[in-house]
């Protein structure tokens, strides 16, 4: 993990976000902190130059229009002739069928490396209904199943969020346990998950390795966050959340010994 992050800091790669307006400066600040460098265009009509400059294409369903769809369409195709990662972000997939038929828009002309999401949401994308509310999971399932399914669907790498982190490429399923409750008081904090996977998949690796990896971080430096003085709460959560992702890994672990 470490010398993971350590690259990306070196790299500092461009990120295009095509993200949802709830998240938009959440994200941008996290991944500036993070080391990376965001930039955000949901324009169709420049969707693919954006793309084609960028190190890595995050593509995240949460406010979705006609108009982004187009937009995330043109992106990832663009991304994925460049050879440039994509990660998408089915956000509320489960809500709608607008989101639902969207969802296999994009996957019908986009291969994504990773798909990231709640137990919910993947668990929609394989047949498994569970409970879900709005862009909130509220039942867990059998999140190795899960996102093992999903994997081998998409061929991809699944990232399933939670208490306990799971990720899969259909053989390997790897568990992550570093996070904090407090991660799901903050609107977003998934959300900003899938631009630092995205992040770290623009490094040379392997693709489960890499998005293992930020999962873990990201998961340290919460906790890290949360066991700063004067954290009560969300309000106070987050700003030490922000310093807490420029940290070295080694830092957040020693922090929270
Ligand atoms: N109860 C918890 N304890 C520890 N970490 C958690 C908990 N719930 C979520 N997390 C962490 O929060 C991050 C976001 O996961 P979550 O499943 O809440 O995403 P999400 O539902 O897509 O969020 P959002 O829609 O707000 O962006 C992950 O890093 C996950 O590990
Ligand atoms: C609250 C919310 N609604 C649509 S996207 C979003 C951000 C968290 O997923």
């Amino acid at each position: 993990m470490n010398e993971i992050v350590q690259k990306v800091r070196a790299q500092e790669p461009l990120i295009h976000n095509l993200t949802n307006a709830v998240v938009m400066n959440f994200s941008a600040n996290g991944l500036l902190a993070f080391g990376a460098s965001p930039i955000m265009a949901n324009a169709k009509e420049d969707a693919a130059d954006v793309a084609k400059l960028s190190n890595g294409v995050l593509i995240n369903i949460g406010t979705l229009t006609e108009a982004q769809l187009e937009a995330m369409i043109e992106a990832g195709k663009a991304a994925n002739e460049a050879g440039i990662p994509v990660v998408i972000d089915p956000v509320g997939v489960a809500a709608t069928n607008f989101r639902t038929e969207a969802f296999q828009r994009i996957v019908e002309q986009v291969h994504p490396d990773v798909i990231k999401g709640n137990a919910g949401e993947l668990a929609h994308l394989v047949g498994i209904e569970l409970e879900t509310k709005g862009v909130d999971a509220v039942g867990e399932g059998n999140s190795q199943e899960i996102a093992g399914k999903v994997a081998v669907h998409f061929q991809t790498i699944a990232v399933l969020t939670g208490k306990v982190d799971t990720v899969s490429d259909g053989k390997q399923t790897l568990t992550n346990e570093t996070g904090h409750a407090l991660l799901s008081k903050v609107t977003g904090a998934g959300c900003l998950l899938g631009s630092i996977i995205t992040a770290c998949l623009s490094v040379e690796g392997e693709n489960l390795e890499k998005a293992y990896a930020a999962v873990k971080y990201y998961g340290m430096a919460a906790a890290y966050a949360a066991s700063q003085s004067g954290v009560n709460g969300p309000g106070t959560f987050l700003p030490q959340f922000l310093d807490a992702l420029t940290m070295e890994p080694d830092t957040l672990e020693k922090g929270l010994m």
